[in-house]
């Protein structure tokens, strides 16, 4: 068990799990995108482990860039997206890979969807540790999922609760 402020949480999904994942992860995208030098882009905060994990298992070239949007306060979706840091690159006829800690209700990856198809790039693919089917709020497909997770808040590998629990090698399903 473990208490982060107010809340108490279970293990979830262990180091070994997770680690076992991003590696099939990194060896389907380095398959699949031999040769197109795709951006890869995260998008922070929450992303900025499993980003540099995923990015280790990866033997392609490819450029990395990151965007900064953030819509959650404490456990609840704000119902808003805020850009903290814009997209700066030209992105125009590139692939695109946009890599997420989690798609839960959709509406931060529906929002930077519109951001990056806006700006002309050749391709544009998703991928996200964590998918919460349930939760989908918006029509969004994920083409590289790691875990399908039941509609429970979740914390650790990058994901906090009302700031904290990012730096758990292990993540944390809430009690
Ligand atoms: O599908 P949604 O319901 O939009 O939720 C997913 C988003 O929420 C989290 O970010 P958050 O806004 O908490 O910012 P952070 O990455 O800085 O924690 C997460 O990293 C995703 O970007
Ligand atoms: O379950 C979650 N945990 C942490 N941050 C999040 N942002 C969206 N969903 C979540």
């Amino acid at each position: 068990m473990l208490k982060i402020k107010d809340k108490e949480f279970i293990p979830f999904l262990t180091e070994e799990e997770i680690k076992r994942r991003v590696q099939d992860l990194g060896r389907q995208i380095s398959k699949d995108y031999q040769g197109k030098n795709p951006l890869v882009l995260g998008v922070l905060n929450g992303v900025f482990m499993f980003f540099s994990d995923l990015m280790k298992e990866t033997d392609i070239s490819l450029e990395v860039s990151f965007v900064k949007v953030a819509s959650y306060e404490s456990t609840g979706s704000t119902g808003k997206v805020n850009d903290l840091i814009g997209l700066v690159e030209d992105i125009a006829g590139r692939h695109i890979i946009i890599i997420e800690d989690i798609v839960d209700t959709g509406l931060s990856m529906s929002h930077l969807l519109k951001l990056v198809s806006s700006k002309s790039p050749k391709s544009i693919a998703i991928v996200s540790l964590l998918l919460k089917p349930e939760a989908l709020e918006q029509p969004i497909e994920v083409d590289y999922v790691g875990f399908e997770i039941p509609n429970k808040f979740v914390v650790g590998y990058g994901l906090d609760y009302d700031g904290e629990g990012r730096n758990l090698k292990e993540i944390y399903q809430l009690k």
